[in-house]
């Protein structure tokens, strides 16, 4: 596997579709957040059509189809309706994540050991129409054995227990778990990339763990946005990122010396 050049930003838009959706206008306009988080220096951006379309929408998908710079990061529940979305859009990535209707957020990875029937047949049709697939799952062994059984090329390591936890102890042992399942899946010849819950200070962590290929960041993203606007809290992100890619490379650096 080749080790990326740098740690790519994928920037979640779904949050600028939430205000949005909450008065029904026409404003924030997705299709400009993703021109700008482009310009500002996102790899790719991510959307999440959601079965009950609390924030992205249809008409989201294809408008930044035909408009990205950058490629189109597609998150979506494992059902035939997606499924058909997905093979007309054709994004670059699709991302299969779980999915409630009453939930207030993705509150875990796919349970793909579980369903692994349903989630191979899934990738196996996405990857029919040229579509990289990529499992949402949580930090375990288990389920990137599961990912690779599916054929799936890339996962994306749910953070969301190690952005929720309380303490330091926990904070440092989600962590910990973060980093081997990354190692172990990056052995094993995945792409390994990483999101849910960071922010400007949980992230620099994630970013300094070996062998992730991007990070792709939301909510917190979205609502510093608020206070910078759009480009500053990309351009942040980024640096923080890079900041911390730089202080391991100099710890190695030092070891080899
Ligand atoms: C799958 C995932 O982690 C993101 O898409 C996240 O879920 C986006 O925010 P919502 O959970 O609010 O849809
Ligand atoms: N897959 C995770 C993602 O796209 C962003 O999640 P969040 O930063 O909005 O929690």
């Amino acid at each position: 596997m080749i080790e990326p050049s740098r740690l790519l930003l994928g920037v979640n838009i779904d949050h600028v579709a939430t205000l949005r959706q909450a008065r029904g206008t026409r404003y924030p306009d997705t299709v400009l957040a993703a021109a700008l988080a482009e310009e500002a220096g996102a790899d790719g951006i991510t959307v999440h059509l959601r079965e009950d379309r609390r924030h992205i929408q249809d008409r989201d998908i294809y408008l930044l189809r035909d408009t990205l710079q950058t490629r189109m990061n597609f998150e979506m529940a494992v059902t035939n309706e997606m499924i058909s979305i997905a093979q007309k859009v054709r994004p670059a990535h699709c991302c299969l994540v779980p999915e409630k209707r009453e939930e207030l957020t993705t509150e875990g990875g796919l349970d793909v050991l579980s369903h692994l029937d349903h989630v191979k047949a899934a990738t196996d049709r996405l990857r029919a129409s040229e579509i990289e697939v990529s499992l949402f799952i949580d930090p375990d062994n288990a389920q990137i054995d599961a990912a690779i059984a599916c054929g799936a090329p890339a996962i994306e390591l749910h953070t969301g227990a190690y952005a929720d936890a309380v303490t330091a102890a926990e904070q440092a042992q989600e962590l910990q778990r973060i980093r081997h399942a990354a190692a172990y899946a990056y052995e094993q010849g995945l792409i390994v990339n990483a999101g849910h819950g960071l922010h400007y200070h949980n992230v620099e962590q994630i970013a300094e763990i070996p062998h992730l290929n991007e990070l792709n960041i939301g909510h917190g993203l979205i609502a510093r946005a608020v206070f910078v606007g759009l480009k500053d809290a990309v351009r942040e992100m980024r640096q923080l990122m890079m900041e911390a890619q730089a202080r391991v490379q100099t710890q190695r650096d030092a070891l080899v010396r």
